[in-house]
């Protein structure tokens, strides 16, 4: 697991309570220069003055480069305080539009991952079922609101591609209108059904989920008796550098009297917070001081700054007289460059604490000889623990104290000294105006980069803006998969830097091909984001020097992102975008210049009529016509919108194609290619029934359409004779996915819907199906075909079901149906969906592979090369023989619908 840390996007958010109206006033350009100045003055002062040399030391360490990174960094921006402004003012608007509560979690998807992350996350988990009993007790409606509004959301992120979500509900059952055919197309429970109703997340899980946030940040009292204003950068000592004085040790602040122990502190007040009765703990009633101390300065940030220079210069004049001015506070500008500018800066740095070390007992490390335990000495270590249970051990220049700072709560852990070390603090006024300067620039950093991006070039500065406001930076490591195929996903990444390797499993040998590499300036992740949440592919870190993205959050992405033709297209595959050009040739036709030729069928919802454009005699379309107040009554809406996205995307020869739909006030109207040589239900009814070969052929049509779909997890639950219908040469396609429906990996679906006589047992019994109910439905296809009467055949749907869940070993098989064909009908139709042939390891292929296919000429047939069994006559694109004969529709026509349900339709 990774754990990452994003202080941006924390600083806004502390940034928001704390009062950024006085923001402008940090950054008047005589404090820039000052930053600057200063920064060269900690600089050139280094080997030099010897009285700062602690100071000095701590400028070449990770922990204080924090902090004079940040100013020069400022310095080479140059940023005008014109400039300035415009970027605060930007992230006042958005503070506006989010509620603390956002600011804090960042934003709520991130809130919400990260809660759910939480429940798997060692570093802030361990008190799930307990957060109701230490949450401190709620005094009054402000104190109520302060701890709402202080959300434990913690910046720790953890990997976002892996994301544990709750089932989906159940879908409604619906009820679709009678199929003027023989086997009707049913979508009514059968009475007996024990129906499942939605699964639900238990109380205490969704109590857990709710709370989880708080459980990281929410009450735990520090040890330390330091302030909680203050973030303590953990100082390993150089070197090379002089060492620092043995002794006598600075004389540590007064706030800092003792080493700390784990005995009196976080037992201590972890026992006060737990019993809130007895009496208010002191870090409560420090806590509280605090609260209304920062609403204070929440309303005059520069009247606190006025008050802590002052403070602070006193205080200088009161410290250690071997800690310069300069250096302790990091001065006034007056102090380093002697302008006496007006705006007061705060301290960078307060003197070092100096911590003892606190022995531990068993500790072999300690106990041996001198020598090592001077490294010990040297390596400035502390422990962190929670509730007197360790956490973890931190040495050299690792930042401490933040948290408490960032979101305004109490301290969430205690640290402990393990060895003497220094420890540099910083105010929280100052932790926080560098934490807003970081962030300000880290914003201007990713402007510039997005704009280096081709994709992103010619989108306009402040959405360039708003984008960057919200990225968080994640780091990867070489063979780090970043995106997993089949994982749900919520985020799009733009990478920043180094390579990483796109892959996919194949379907058939579970095997990763590999299929790009993408590098700087190029994004992933969008397809995720614009489907059903699963990632389509593997990405792998590449690098060996690791990788690093951009990430945005769905939320981002759809408002800012999405649009963009580049991103929505630049991985389609081959039969996408073959797909696209097809749908492109239509994007001009209107449903007025299509002239109605024949009815070819009447549906549920309407008539199929034979069509063709204004001035193209050449082709013909078939238009479904269908009523859009029988969809409402019929609560078939989700279904029809699922039907127009499948059929409009799929790409297969063995599917029919829909190339575009249109709707009026009462009517939805699907344009597709026309299938002439009819129904293969109109043909076995004229045959009786079709012999082995017959079967096959058309069966192992059945078999490619269901591998498009099944590998892309769309299950399509309607096979039936009649939803089969011949092209001009043989061919049979499928047609009507009215209950066709994308499934998530490993998920199944409830609705219940086909046609009784195909029904698979798991359906009728509500058990949840999925890709398996398809195959059970192939058995029986190929019953039907072979003898002319599907196997499980009843006087009425009630009768049928009875019929199935008694299973296909109940069924006689005539003579006719060969031992490999009965063979193969039972090996579908088990009554485990888990056990049926193309729902195992081998997939579809083991189907494919079935004795009863031996010497199938599968290729032939995906290549259209194989002759089929029967040619239907069809003597040209208008030719409506191999259809039977509709009347008019007695009904006439529906009521007007403009209730807008169908926008997307
Ligand atoms: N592309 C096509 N080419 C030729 N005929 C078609 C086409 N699409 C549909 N038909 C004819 O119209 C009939 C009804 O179409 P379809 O099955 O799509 O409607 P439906 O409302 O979904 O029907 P059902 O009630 O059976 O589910 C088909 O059985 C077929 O005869
Ligand atoms: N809560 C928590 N804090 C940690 C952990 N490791 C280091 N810390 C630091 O311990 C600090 C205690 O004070 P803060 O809550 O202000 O900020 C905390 C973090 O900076 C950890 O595992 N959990
Ligand atoms: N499916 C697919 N994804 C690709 C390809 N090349 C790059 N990708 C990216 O890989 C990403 C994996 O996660 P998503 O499915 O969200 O989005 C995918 C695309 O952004 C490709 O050829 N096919």
């Amino acid at each position: 697991m990774k754990i990452k840390h994003y202080p941006g996007k924390a600083v806004d958010a502390s940034l928001s309570l704390e009062g950024s109206s006085a923001m402008g006033a940090l950054y008047e350009e005589n404090w820039l220069r000052a930053a600057n100045q200063a920064n060269q003055a900690i600089q050139a002062s280094q080997p030099t003055r010897p009285t700062s040399s602690k100071l000095i030391r701590q400028s070449s360490s990770a922990g204080s480069s924090f902090l004079i990174e940040g100013i020069s960094a400022l310095s080479k921006y140059q940023m005008t305080l014109e400039n300035i402004r415009q970027l605060e003012q930007q992230s006042r608007d958005k503070r506006i539009v989010s509620t603390i509560k956002e600011l804090n979690g960042y934003r709520p998807s991130a809130l919400q991952h990260h809660q759910q992350q939480q429940m798997h996350n060692g570093w802030v988990a361990e008190d799930q079922d307990e957060i109701e009993e230490i949450r401190p007790p709620v005094e009054g409606k402000e104190k109520s609101a302060n701890l709402q509004e202080s959300p434990a959301v913690n910046h720790y992120v953890l990997d976002p591609t892996e994301r544990p979500r709750f089932p989906r509900p159940r879908q409604q059952f619906s009820v679709k209108p009678p199929s003027l055919r023989r086997s009707q197309t049913m979508s009514q429970p059968p009475s007996f059904a024990t129906l499942r109703s939605p699964q639900k997340i238990s109380s205490k899980t969704q109590q857990n989920l709710s709370n989880s946030s708080s459980s990281a940040y929410s009450t735990f009292s520090s040890a330390a008796e330091d302030s909680q204003d203050q973030v303590v950068i953990c100082q390993q000592p150089q070197r090379l550098m002089a060492p620092p004085p043995r002794e006598p040790p600075p004389e540590p602040p007064k706030r800092v009297s003792k080493p700390l122990s784990r005995s009196q502190t976080s037992v201590q007040r972890y026992a006060t917070i737990r019993m809130p009765n007895q009496s208010m703990s002191s870090s409560r009633s420090i806590g509280r001081s605090r609260d209304s101390n920062a609403s204070l300065r929440r309303h005059s940030l520069e009247q606190a700054i006025k008050e802590l220079k002052l403070e602070e210069e006193k205080e200088v004049r009161q410290k250690s007289p071997h800690i310069s001015p300069a250096a302790s506070s990091n001065g006034s500008s007056k102090d380093l460059n002697g302008e006496g500018f007006c705006i007061p800066r705060p301290r960078l740095i307060v003197p070092v604490h100096t911590y003892a070390r606190r022995r531990r007992t068993g500790n072999l490390k300690e106990q041996s000889s001198g020598g090592q335990e001077e490294d010990a000495e040297k390596d400035g270590r502390v422990e962190v623990s929670r509730e007197g249970k360790y956490l973890s051990t931190l040495s050299g220049a690792k930042v401490l104290g933040e948290l408490a700072i960032l979101y305004n709560c109490q301290r969430t852990a205690t640290i402990t000294a393990i060895t003497e070390c220094n420890l540099w603090a910083i105010e929280r006024q100052c932790f926080q105006t560098i934490m807003m300067r970081t962030g300000l620039i880290r914003q201007a950093e990713y402007s510039d980069f997005l704009k280096s991006v081709p994709i992103f070039k010619d989108l306009a500065d402040d959405t360039l803006i708003k984008i960057s406001d919200v990225l968080e930076e994640t780091h990867y490591q070489r063979g780090d998969y970043i995106v997993r195929q089949g994982a749900r996903g919520d985020t799009f990444f733009i990478i920043s830097k180094g390579k990483v390797r796109v892959t996919i499993k194949q379907q058939d040998t579970q095997e990763e091909k590999f299929i790009r590499m993408l590098g700087k300036g190029d994004f992933f992740g969008e397809k995720a984001l614009q489907g059903d949440d699963l990632r389509t592919a593997n990405i792998i870190c590449e690098s060996a020097d690791g990788v690093s993205c951009l990430v945005i959050d769905r939320e981002t992405f759809n408002q800012l992102i999405s649009n963009l033709d580049e991103i929505k297209h630049r991985y389609d595959d081959e039969g996408a975008m073959e797909r696209r050009k097809i749908n492109e040739e239509f994007r001009d036709i209107n449903l007025t210049d299509l002239r109605v030729i024949a009815t070819l069928g009447v549906g549920g919802f309407g008539r199929v009529e034979l069509v063709q454009t204004n001035g193209d005699s050449s082709r013909s379309f078939a238009l479904k016509q269908m009523k859009k107040s029988q969809i409402v009554e019929t609560r078939q809406q989700q279904h029809i919108m699922s039907e127009k996205e499948i059929m409009g995307e799929a790409n297969c020869q063995f599917i029919v194609k829909l190339f575009k739909t249109f709707k009026d006030k009462k009517y939805l109207y699907m344009l597709m290619e026309s299938c002439l040589g009819g129904e293969l239900w109109t043909i076995l009814r004229d045959k009786g029934n079709f012999d082995d070969s017959t079967t096959r052929f058309y069966t192992a049509c059945v078999v490619e359409a269901f591998d498009y779909l099944h590998s892309r997890n769309i299950i399509y639950r309607d096979l039936k004779p009649e939803n089969l219908l011949l092209n001009e040469r043989g061919y049979v396609k499928l047609v009507d996915f009215g209950f066709a429906k994308k499934l998530q990996t490993g998920r199944k679906t409830w609705t219940f819907c086909g046609t009784p006589e195909y029904v698979a047992p798991e359906v009728i019994l509500n058990r949840g199906h999925d890709i398996s109910a398809d195959y059970w439905s192939l058995g029986v296809l190929m019953f039907e075909l072979l003898t002319g009467t599907p196997p499980f055949t009843g006087s009425d749907p009630m009768r049928t079901y009875n019929i199935i869940l008694k299973g296909i070993d109940a069924i006689e098989f005539p003579r006719n149906i060969t031992r490999n064909a009965s063979n193969l009908i039972k090996k579908l139709c088990r009554d485990n969906p888990a056990e049926r042939l193309g729902y195992q390891r081998g997939g579809i292929s083991e189907i494919q592979k079935h004795k009863w296919f031996d010497g199938f000429y599968w290729w032939g047939l995906q290549n259209c090369t194989l002759e089929p069994p029967i040619k239907p006559a069809v003597k040209s694109v208008v030719d409506t023989t191999n259809f039977d004969d509709y009347p008019a529709d007695p009904e006439g026509p529906p009521p007007d619908d403009v209730t807008g349900w169908d926008k997307d339709f």
